[in-house]
């Protein structure tokens, strides 16, 4: 069995970056564990306070935890790299990386946005962009908030990826009393559920800011899970899979927890805000704004119905008022729910 990972960096020091870091500290308290951040400000309180209070208060970091800005220093002998950066910043960043990583290390996305422009998942975004085999990719999705994680409040996710050994020895380095990883072979099914599941929160908030009740948000997470499976089947993913924790877990969480990002987003553009107006009362990444249209794309092109995806994309393309999103999904054509 290979040993566990001494040296793991975590590209992206934002609220999930910072907590999935924690997570791997927690597990192995020999390893080091570096964390890359934009701000120099961040990276020295990290290393010195051990408190990352821009995106987790006054949570108290471990102490195997440091920080760099220089990504050459964050990843030299690094076995393990995790990345946790905006979905849409992905590509710029891997170029700027790439020399940096050790030949021969696994990088695990932890992101859950779909390229613009290209339609890729993030393990294809890194598979285009670095020479790496499929054997070294993985992804960890679930329902993971990470406010909740970092304060210990037990969870499951899902490690994902092709090969087997290498998803078990990621499992193994992420397991502190509170996280419990499954591994799963289904990377694209892992991958879609958490990409879609923010768009479907969006939908949900948008009930919600608009003073909808559970009916309404409760008929939007199932039919939100009808259609995240048509896409996740239609690209070769597992429908059971969009029954576990990558798929209807991380769904439910989302769409329930006033924590998540994707959730509040909607529910300002329920309330009637602009979308300039919800990007400056956020400062953190709602990935299902911008991943959308990508979605609604790739389902197109691959002849698959995503109703719902469609009318938050009509929504935020400023094509249609919230006031015309229920119209629009309650005058299609009735059909059975044993239709898939
Ligand atoms: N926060 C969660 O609960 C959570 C849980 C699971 C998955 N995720 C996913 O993880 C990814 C990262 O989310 P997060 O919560 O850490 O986001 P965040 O907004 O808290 O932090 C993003 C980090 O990326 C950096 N960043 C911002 N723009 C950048 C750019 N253009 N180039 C490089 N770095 C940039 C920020 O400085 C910050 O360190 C997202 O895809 C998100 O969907 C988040
Ligand atoms: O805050 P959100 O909406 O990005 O969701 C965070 C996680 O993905 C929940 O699993």
């Amino acid at each position: 069995m290979k040993a566990s990972p001494q040296r793991i960096a975590v590209m992206g020091s934002g609220s999930w970056g910072t907590t999935f870091a924690k997570v791997l500290a927690d597990s192995d308290p020999t390893a080091d564990v570096v964390l890359w951040a934009r701000r120099a400000e961040v990276a020295t309180e990290i290393s010195e306070l051990h408190t990352n209070s821009t995106y987790l208060g006054d949570l108290p970091l471990p102490a195997n935890i440091t920080a760099s800005t220089d990504p050459a220093a964050v990843l030299a002998g690094a076995e393990l790299v995790i990345l946790a950066v905006p979905a849409q910043s992905l590509r710029q960043q891997l170029t700027e990386w790439g020399k940096a990583v050790e030949p021969g290390a696994v990088l695990v996305s932890l992101m859950k946005g779909l390229e613009r422009g290209t339609d890729l998942r993030m393990t294809e975004v890194i598979a285009q962009v670095l020479p790496v085999d499929q054997s070294q990719l993985a992804v960890v999705s679930g329902p993971n908030l990470a406010k909740e994680i970092a304060r210990g409040e037990p969870t499951g996710s899902v490690v994902a990826g092709s090969d087997r050994d290498t998803v078990e020895w990621i499992a193994r380095a992420c397991t502190p009393s509170y996280f419990r990883p499954y591994t799963n072979s289904d990377i694209v099914g892992v991958e879609i559920g958490g990409i879609v599941k923010n768009v479907i929160a969006l939908a949900v908030g948008i009930c919600d800011g608009m003073g909808m009740g559970d009916n309404t948000k409760a008929t939007i997470i199932t039919r939100g899970l009808a259609e995240t499976t048509r896409l996740a089947t239609a690209l070769g993913g597992s429908a059971e899979t969009m029954a576990g924790l990558a798929g209807l877990g991380d769904l439910v969480a989302t769409c329930s927890s006033p924590l998540s990002r994707n959730r509040t987003a909607g529910r300002l553009i329920g309330e009637g805000k602009t979308l300039e107006q919800v990007a400056q009362e956020m400062t953190q990444v709602a990935e299902g704004i911008k991943s959308g249209a990508a979605v609604l794309d790739l389902a197109a092109n691959h002849g698959v119905e995503m109703p719902i995806t469609q009318a938050v994309v009509a929504v935020i393309e400023g094509k249609v008022g919230v006031s015309s999103m229920a119209r629009m999904l309650l005058e299609r054509d009735l059909k059975s729910e044993e239709i898939h």
